[in-house]
């Protein structure tokens, strides 16, 4: 048999048994559901006082009613490496029971902070994340395997949360948190966690904390480095308590969104896989401190923890102090609902959303089109020359040969001289191209406000930049 035929077929069959063994662990997950063995254990009990007062009586003073927690012996054994802890012990590790933690964002940072809160027994976890698994995750999101590309993230972790601890509950949210679905998403929940990759996201996310009055925890990873802070922190599970900040909540700190261009993205300039590991297991544990009502110093709070994943330096820097005139969390807020944060950071959530139009229709050339102009003698002058402007690291990764690299990033003055000398000294067209086609647009806007008018009709940006060339024309050229 052809090697490719049995690698097929095992694969057919591998995929029927997988879809059997998941009908099968959904049908259990279902009935232990019924039989909520998650939660009910760890209601707290009331026991009689030495004065032998009945309990059941809701005139009791306080004092008198002692309040214990049992925990039944599977879950003694099962999360002893822990309830051995002084800091967590069986009280801490009942509260985690209880607990309802909402991660939105299941990629880099929110599978490890998942896994660890299941691992530990967090009573309900709740997943937010509207985009489905791709190749690319692969190298950082350890809960998503080969074989759930192009399935939904949620459900993917969901699926290894249960395998994980079949005593928890996994809720799956299909959607993109935004303003009008926030509260709904997240009422009952005690805790956020933020790993999500934009923006606007922080800021529904830290405005829907506050008007909860639950902490955020927050995280964040790019390239070699990672950040982590807990925003608004209030007392501890005291439900009765008044609601008293801790901290400043994310807004205290940034009352300003950065500038949309100074923005980076894991997909733009690339993360190391470990780094975002680090720091969504750093948020399991803050969570995990928290919810166990480890002591409020020992929190990251008004505190920011900064790792270096190059230098291997882990800082933490004071925040500033909560702001008495906050926009959201003061005494006088002057927001009080939840609102546009994409119009707020002039950013989108979906950076896939993110499609410039800049140029006129002229200017502007297919990926096919290119390829004619490249192999089919299509003008006098010969063929184009190919300017690529994405970074220079990923210019070696991959390109279209006979491209010449010119980054974005430093596209300035210099260049445009450059440009402007090729212009004058050669004939031939000039095309630049870039990963989506937004980056070459803008460069080409640049050059359109800076050449020459004479020379305008001789350049070019490439619609859906090297994304498009993949589809049109080169099916082997990797799309990252
Ligand atoms: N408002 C939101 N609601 C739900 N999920 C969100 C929201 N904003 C971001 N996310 C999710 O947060 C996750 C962040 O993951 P990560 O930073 O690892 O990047 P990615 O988008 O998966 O990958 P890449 O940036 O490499 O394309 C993504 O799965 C994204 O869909
Ligand atoms: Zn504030």
């Amino acid at each position: 048999m052809d090697p490719n035929d049995e690698i097929a077929e095992l694969e057919y069959e591998i995929a029927l048994l997988r879809k059997k063994l998941h009908e099968k662990e959904s049908k259990l997950i279902q009935l232990k559901g019924q039989c909520q063995v998650a939660l009910d254990f760890f209601v707290d009990v009331e026991e009689p006082s030495t004065s032998g007062s009945s309990v059941s009586s809701s005139s009791q003073p306080q004092e008198v009613v002692r309040k214990v927690v049992k925990l039944p012996s599977w879950a003694i054994t099962r999360y002893s490496r822990q309830i051995i802890l002084p800091e967590i012990g069986v009280s801490g590790q009942a509260k985690l029971c209880v607990s309802k933690v909402l991660v939105v964002g299941v990629g880099g940072l929110g599978c490890p902070a998942a896994m660890y809160l299941a691992g530990a027994g967090v009573g309900q976890i709740g997943l937010v994340d509207y985009d489905t698994v791709d190749l690319t995750n692969l190298h950082r999101q350890v809960l998503h395997l080969e074989r759930d590309q192009d399935i939904s993230k949620v459900e993917s972790a969901a699926d290894k949360l249960r395998s994980i601890n079949s005593n928890i509950k996994v809720v799956t949210y299909n959607v993109q948190l935004n303003s009008k679905n926030a509260e709904e998403i997240a009422n009952g929940y005690h805790l956020v966690l933020d790993c999500t990759d934009n923006i606007p996201s922080r800021y529904l996310l830290n405005d829907l904390c506050v008007f909860l009055k639950i902490p955020l925890i927050s995280g964040s990873a790019l390239k070699m480095d990672g950040q982590l802070s807990i925003y608004g922190y209030k007392a501890p599970l005291t439900r009765d308590s008044t609601y008293q900040y801790r901290g400043p909540c994310y807004r205290c700190v940034f009352p300003k969104p950065p500038p949309p261009e100074t923005i980076g993205s894991c997909s733009a300039q690339g993360v190391a896989g470990p780094v975002p590991g680090i720091i969504g297991t750093l948020q399991a544990l803050e969570a995990i401190k928290y919810l166990t009502d480890i002591s409020n110093e020992k929190l990251l709070v008004g505190r920011l923890l900064i790792f270096d994943g190059e230098d291997m330096t882990v800082r933490i820097t004071s925040l500033r102090p909560r702001n008495s005139k906050c926009a959201v969390c003061s005494k006088k807020p002057t927001i009080r609902a939840l609102g546009d944060y994409e119009a707020f950071c002039k950013t989108s959530a979906r950076e896939q959303e993110l499609e410039l139009d800049i140029l006129p229709e002229k200017r502007r050339i297919t990926a096919t089109y290119l390829n004619r102009m490249l192999t089919d003698n299509l003008s006098k002058n010969g063929p184009p020359i190919v300017i690529d402007v994405r970074s220079e690291g990923e210019f070696r990764m991959c390109r279209i040969e006979g491209s010449l690299s010119s980054p974005k990033e430093k596209f300035g003055q210099v260049q445009m001289e450059k440009v402007s000398k090729l212009l004058k000294s050669r004939n031939n067209e000039i095309v630049f191209i870039c990963r989506r086609g937004n980056d070459s647009q803008i460069v080409v806007r640049q050059l359109l406000d800076g050449v020459d008018r004479m020379y305008h009709d001789r350049l070019y940006d490439v619609i859906g930049g090297l994304h498009q060339w993949a589809k049109q024309v080169d099916p082997d050229f990797p799309i990252y």
